[in-house]
């Protein structure tokens, strides 16, 4: 006779509280990451910042995870020492990193920085500010990348078997809650406090809640560990380098990562120029041109447990990837073409963003831990998001490169302050067909994909609530 064990992870009600607990701390975490984007034009008039000084402190979220290889790392800790002390450490990270940004941004770091080695110049002169700022960002991006991996395998544990995709969705549309607020709450609270940083130190703040809130989750996780022991359920989480190989060895793995690094290149980095595209394309002030991009996540935020609970329930993982990424293309090639400059356009095409950007992310994640078995998860999504950071470290370097070599379309004279100061009007019509290929090249993936889950039987298009 099969004995059914029940643990806390049964109880409906206790699922939903660790989803709760462990989501606040990515809703702060997902706020720092995007709110100095509705500020870039702030940050070139008051800090002297060029369009690839923005673009280089932006890409600085990478540069440890990708350089270091600190996101592999993190998904060795994670496997190794499992979810309750890496997420504890991510935090105590991200919160180090926050200070150092509101550190560079707050006006104690002045003048420019370059390096050479030998006669070969490695960085052109770079305001000091940006890069110390980026390095912040750097050190901010270790910890939330390994919150990240660490939110996505406590869910998985809590939820396999059950509302997976459901539980995920909403944990990513917590962070849309803090993208969002990221949008159009900075250039308020710049206005208010007069402070270029004010939307740091608030984001310091969260964190130091979101610490503490973590910590009641760790209490209810180590009860399930002691239940799991106790009933004789074993988790194998030991790390071993060999999973390394196992995971590589999958091309399912590649397939979907390769998606994932396509897809995410043509939708964070597009957040990050998303506000000074508005404003420069559509004539509107920063105040409210943050408010059309927040309605980006804002709309994720509300479909992707949608999706999420689709895939659940129907299954089709494989075909609304694909589904997403076409929808991805047709925006940014809608948003490259220059007399398409109607407001109500912008929203429109923002609102299909966030379809896209919830159909692809409700699927991509819960069926990474259909291809990959759950002790090698840690170590599966690290190295997802290590190629995932390529992009997001690299695109964001291209476009402000781009911007400032090719799309520079005139200078305007504008109040900041109660001062008046030289800004520079781009055209985005080259950044946003960049957009629009790495999306091309994205359903590309999304179809191999399919084609190997067919072939494989993974079950990506099959429902995940085990009936
Ligand atoms: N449970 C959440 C699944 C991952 C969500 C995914 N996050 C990432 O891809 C991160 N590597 C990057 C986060 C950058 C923060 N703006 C997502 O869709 O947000």
């Amino acid at each position: 006779m099969e004995q059914i064990h029940k643990t806390l992870r049964d109880a409906k009600g206790m699922r939903w509280l660790v989803l709760i607990l462990v989501s606040f701390t990515m809703l702060c975490a997902y706020y720092l990451t995007d709110a100095m984007a509705p500020l870039q034009e702030r940050c070139q008039t008051s800090l002297s910042w060029s369009a690839t000084d923005y673009g280089f402190f932006t890409s600085g979220y990478g540069w440890f995870n990708v350089f270091l290889l600190m996101l592999v790392f993190s998904g060795m800790i994670l496997d190794k020492l499992g979810v309750r002390f890496t997420g504890v450490l991510s935090i105590i990270i991200m919160i180090a990193g926050a200070f150092v940004k509101y550190w560079a941004i707050s006006g104690h770091v002045d003048g420019t920085f370059e390096m050479h080695l030998g006669s070969y110049q490695l960085l052109a002169p770079t305001a000091k500010s940006a890069v110390v700022a980026g390095l912040g960002f750097a050190i901010f991006g270790v910890g939330c990348e390994m919150f990240g991996i660490t939110a996505n395998k406590a869910v998985v544990r809590w939820f396999r078997g059950k509302e997976m995709a459901l539980a995920i969705g909403l944990n990513t549309s917590t962070g849309r809650i803090g993208t969002a607020l990221a949008m159009f709450t900075p250039v308020p609270l710049v206005n208010m406090t007069g402070h270029l940083s004010a939307p740091v130190i608030l984001s310091l703040l969260l964190l130091c809640i979101g610490f503490l809130i973590f910590l009641l989750f760790g209490v209810l996780d180590k009860k399930l560990d002691k239940e799991e022991a106790a009933a004789g359920i074993s988790s194998d989480d030991e790390f071993k380098f060999r999973d390394i190989i196992d995971i590589a060895k999958n091309k399912a793995f590649w397939y979907i990562t390769a998606l994932c690094v396509l897809f995410y290149s043509a939708v964070f980095p597009f957040i990050k120029f998303a506000t000074n595209l508005i404003v420069q394309k559509f004539g509107i002030s920063d105040t409210f041109a943050g408010y059309i991009p927040a309605l980006l996540p804002f709309s994720a935020l509300l479909l992707t447990p949608l999706f999420g609970s689709m895939y659940d329930r129907r299954g089709r993982g494989a075909s609304i990837m694909v589904l997403g990424s076409l929808l991805l293309v047709f925006v940014h090639l809608l948003f490259s073409i220059p007399s398409l400059n109607n407001l109500y356009i912008a929203v429109g095409l923002v609102m299909v963003l966030g379809v896209a950007f919830s159909m692809v992310p409700s699927a991509m994640w819960p069926s990474v831990a259909k291809i990959i078995p759950e002790n090698k998860l840690g170590t599966a999504y690290a190295m997802v998001f290590w190629v995932q950071n390529w992009g997001i470290m690299g695109v964001p370097l291209l476009i402000g490169n781009v911007l400032d070599k090719y799309c520079i379309s005139g200078h305007v004279q504008k109040m900041v302050d109660g001062k008046m100061i030289e800004v520079t009007q781009y055209n985005y019509t080259i950044p946003m067909l960049i957009f629009a290929c790495f999306g091309g090249v994205a359903i590309l993936f999304a179809f191999l994909l399919k084609h190997e889950d067919a072939k494989k039987g993974y079950g990506l298009e099959r429902p995940n609530i085990n009936k």
